[in-house]
């Protein structure tokens, strides 16, 4: 007896332009998910699984416009054109900054705002904001006002909001991006369990963790299209090298990519000769065993290390010491006994008697979990917060006492989440906005042949030098990520302070990351980087230091 496979999401020959592209973002998507199948989309940044989510969920065409091909149904619906109401009960989506989720005021109000413009009786409202402030944490925070919570805590909140829905079908992309360990963990179980229990799942993510192996189905895309699919043994099997080589999965040598653009750059060509067959002898394997594939998406690959590989030939100006760096014991900020609250908020303060100091040429990461005011920390030291007196001295001067203006002159400042960031409305523009800030330029004033330069290496090197004319908002988000890192590192800073830079970001754009940081250090910059990952910093020399609850722990090993 056979029975009928019905998918419950099913893609054929969908491509999609965003409106203001001359090119497709997505290119000839077919795909299904059955009913009660966990499908996971993994992909680097930018390799456009953001936007498969939203042609899925429905927002492209529909909000944001441009050119979308090829059918896309939800059961019985085209997501794309679908009456909203409708939408909503058959889906939940989510998608990478929860501020662009969140609506209304309190946390209780968000997670019973979705079940209310479905007309859920208010006893079943309640019995879901109950279910779900438990099963996510939110308890402590259930009545206080989203705009006040940490990032960690917006991205649960909106979690609560899609799931107090009871979707049929859930999307999430990267859905664990800002949490801390436990908060993961948490979030694991929770969406296994929902999984368990029926629920269709598509979670996206640009590296290859550990939730991988809980799905059913991965499906790799690159480049818009889809390069590969399997069950995570299949493809960890089989696939391992192109995993690799699309920044999906750590290289197994051991070695950083940035650290062999150093060696390459400093003359060692045997290494990125040997790296060149490594991959040519690769991509010659991977294309008998590839599952679908087509010819177009090798030559993109092929043609991409190729100009990665002359970047790190050309510009020995970016080269490091491969080694850590030269810490002396110069102080750039020291931190005395400093206590923060938010007006009017919380039962205990955000930062209890926080002290401690960063030296020239030193790297430290800041952890903790959520909530525990590492962001809080970050926007004190760069000045956007005004910290109180005599607790953060830089160069000996109480910050405290000092104007915005002179608190915030001297630190690079790479904000949590890189939207919010943005001062121009092109990529150079963008790049350059510092330098010319700088020199008291105008924007239609040129720009001397050495910034432009040296601006123009930093671009290339993050692979963005091609996307030079589009908007910043136009980004994926590692290269958003690496493009908010880049504007900071091209002005020469005592103090870099990077909050959270390398979250839900491929290999490529976590090497590009380390290596900056690791440049900037050797230069004798400071720098802070607020992290839920400190492996990702592993080799980098830095120290660690831990927040709890507002409170400084400090780690006494490097990393
Ligand atoms: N609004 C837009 N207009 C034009 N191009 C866009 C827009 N949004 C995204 N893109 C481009 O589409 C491509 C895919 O982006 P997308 O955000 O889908 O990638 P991604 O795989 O989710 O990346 P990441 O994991 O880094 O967020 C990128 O090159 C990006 O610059
Ligand atoms: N604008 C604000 N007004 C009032 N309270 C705030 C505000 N921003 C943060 N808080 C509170 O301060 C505490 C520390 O928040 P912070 O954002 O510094 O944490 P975090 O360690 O960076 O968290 P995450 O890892 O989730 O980003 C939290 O309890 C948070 O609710």
């Amino acid at each position: 007896m056979s029975t009928e496979w019905i998918p419950f999401v099913q893609l054929s020959g969908v491509s999609y332009t965003y409106e203001d592209s001359t090119s497709p973002t997505l290119e000839q998507i077919s795909l299904e998910v059955q009913s009660g199948e966990w499908l996971m989309i993994i992909g680097g940044s930018g390799s456009g699984k953001s936007t498969l989510c939203r042609v899925m969920n429905g927002q492209l065409p529909r909000i944001a416009g441009g050119q979308r091909e090829g059918n896309v149904r939800i059961g019985d619906i085209d997501p794309g054109f679908a009456e909203p109401g409708l939408l909503a009960s058959r889906m939940g989506s989510l998608g990478q900054d929860p501020d662009a989720e969140l609506v209304v005021g309190m946390v209780e109000d968000e997670i019973a705002f979705g079940p209310e413009n479905l007309r859920v009786p208010a006893e079943e409202i309640g019995r879901r904001i109950d279910h779900w402030t438990k099963a996510l944490n939110l308890q402590s925070i259930r009545y206080e006002s989203v705009h006040q919570l940490s990032g960690g805590q917006r991205q649960r909140t909106a979690l609560a909001a899609v799931l107090s829905l009871q979707p049929q079908l859930l999307i999430l992309d990267e859905p664990a991006a800002s949490l801390d360990p436990a908060g993961k963990q948490d979030l694991l179980r929770i969406i296994e369990d929902w999984h368990q229990s029926g629920g269709t799942l598509i979670t996206a993510s640009a590296r290859w963790e550990e939730t991988v192996m809980l799905c059913s189905r991965v499906v790799i895309l690159s480049e818009g299209r889809i390069v590969l699919q399997g069950t995570p043994d299949e493809l960890l099997l089989h696939h391992r090298s192109l995993l690799e080589q699309l920044y999906i999965l750590p290289p197994r040598t051991g070695q950083s990519v940035a650290s062999k653009a150093v060696m390459s750059a400093a003359g060692y060509s045997r290494y990125s000769d040997t790296d060149q067959n490594f991959h040519a002898d690769h991509t010659m394997k991977a294309d008998k065993a590839i599952t679908r594939t087509t010819s177009k998406t090798e030559q993109h690959h092929q043609h991409s290390e190729k100009e990665h590989h002359n970047y790190y030939s050309e510009t020995m100006s970016m080269a490091v010491p491969a080694s850590a760096t030269v810490v002396s014991r110069q102080p750039v900020v020291e931190v005395r006994d400093l206590t923060y609250s938010y007006s009017g908020s919380a039962a205990y303060p955000a930062l209890d008697g926080v002290q401690f100091t960063i030296h020239v040429g030193e790297i430290v990461l800041l952890c903790g979990v959520n909530g525990s005011g590492k962001t809080t920390l970050t926007r004190l030291l760069s000045g956007l917060l005004q910290p109180p007196v005599r607790s953060i001295y830089r160069n000996g001067q109480d910050t405290g006492r000092q104007s915005i203006y002179d608190r915030a002159a001297d630190t690079g400042y790479v904000f949590q989440h890189p939207d919010h960031q943005w001062v121009a409305s092109t990529v150079w523009e963008e790049c350059v906005y510092g330098i010319r800030a700088s020199l008291n330029l105008r924007s239609r004033d040129i720009l001397p042949e050495s910034y432009r330069k040296e601006a123009e290496d930093m671009l290339r090197f993050a692979g963005l030098l091609e996307r030079r004319e589009d908007s910043p908002y136009s980004l994926g988000g590692g290269q958003k990520r690496l493009l908010a890192a880049v504007c900071q590192f091209l002005l020469p800073r005592p103090l870099y302070i990077l909050d959270e830079p390398g979250s839900a970001a491929d290999y490529f754009t976590i090497d590009r990351l380390l290596y900056l940081c690791r440049r900037a250090a050797s230069q004798g910059a400071a720098l802070l980087i607020v992290t839920h990952e400190p492996e990702l910093f592993a080799g980098s020399g830095a120290r660690m230091l831990t927040l709890e609850q507002g409170r400084l722990v400090e780690e006494k090993y490097s990393i």
